[in-house]
């Protein structure tokens, strides 16, 4: 059985959490299953008319979805967004707006809710990256009680990164279904080498992405099964 929630969570920013994202829902609309992806909260994301807009996550997300851009699908799929390129809480404070986890949380709840299939959820920066005032990422998605899917890059020191992640995880019993290496580039080892590493103290199944990889069938499988 398909779990209604995913949260996509992220052994830190700029990783890969929206290429892996956008890769899974491509692959698992590809195998005829319901998903809709969102990223609630985003920083860094221009206003639709702005060009840089298509660079967004949102914009990215909804691509994948094949939904096309407009004001109504930006405001369903990434109802808070902020324009600085900065954790959302300060980015939040240079537009003179504050942001609640539990608004956060009760949209989440009533997307998952509402979605008829499996509902995936871009989490913002890493693991335990701000997300208002006094709530981390980590609160985020312990209050919504779904299971996780971790993003880590294969940088040199994205293995402590991402076992630090998994660790935190299993401290708080947050089931993780996979962790995805996603190749940075110019990494100085070959992301495979990485994965494997991170696969030997990871206590969760570990999958490897390349760059301009589509997503593996195998990662599918681990998300719906
Ligand atoms: N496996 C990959 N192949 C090709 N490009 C990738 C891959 N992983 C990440 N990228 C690229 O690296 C950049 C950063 O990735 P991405 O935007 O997915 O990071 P993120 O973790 O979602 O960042 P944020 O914390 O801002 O949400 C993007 O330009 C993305 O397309
Ligand atoms: C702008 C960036 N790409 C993300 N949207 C926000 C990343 C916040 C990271 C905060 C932190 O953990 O230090
Ligand atoms: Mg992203």
């Amino acid at each position: 059985m398909p779990p209604r929630a995913v949260f996509v969570a992220g052994a830190g920013t700029e990783i890969g959490k929206t290429y892996v994202t956008a890769a899974l829902t491509r692959r698992l609309r590809e195998r005829g299953l319901p998903v809709e992806t969102v990223k609630p909260l985003a920083s860094g994301v221009p206003p639709l008319h702005d060009p840089g807009f298509a660079e967004s996550d949102t914009a990215r997300l909804l691509d994948a979805q094949d939904i096309a851009l407009d004001a109504e699908a930006v405001e369903t799929c990434s109802p808070w967004r902020f324009s600085a390129p900065l954790s959302p809480d300060q980015a939040a404070i240079l537009e003179g707006r504050s942001l609640d986890l539990a608004d956060l949380v009760e949209w989440c709840r009533a997307r998952i809710a509402g979605t008829p299939g499996t509902l995936l959820i871009e989490g913002v920066g890493g693991l335990m990256s701000p997300v208002t005032a006094t709530a981390t990422g980590l609160d985020w998605l312990r209050a919504l009680d779904i299971p996780a899917l971790l993003v880590s890059g294969s940088y040199l020191g994205a293995i402590s990164h991402a076992l630090t992640a998994c660790e935190t995880l299993r401290r708080y019993s947050v089931p993780l279904r996979a962790v995805v290496v996603s190749e940075s580039p110019g990494a100085p080892a070959p992301a495979g080498t990485v994965a494997a590493s991170i696969a030997r103290h990871a206590g969760a199944p570990v999958v490897c992405l390349r760059r301009g990889e589509a997503c593996p069938g195998s990662l599918a499988d681990l998300i719906v099964t």
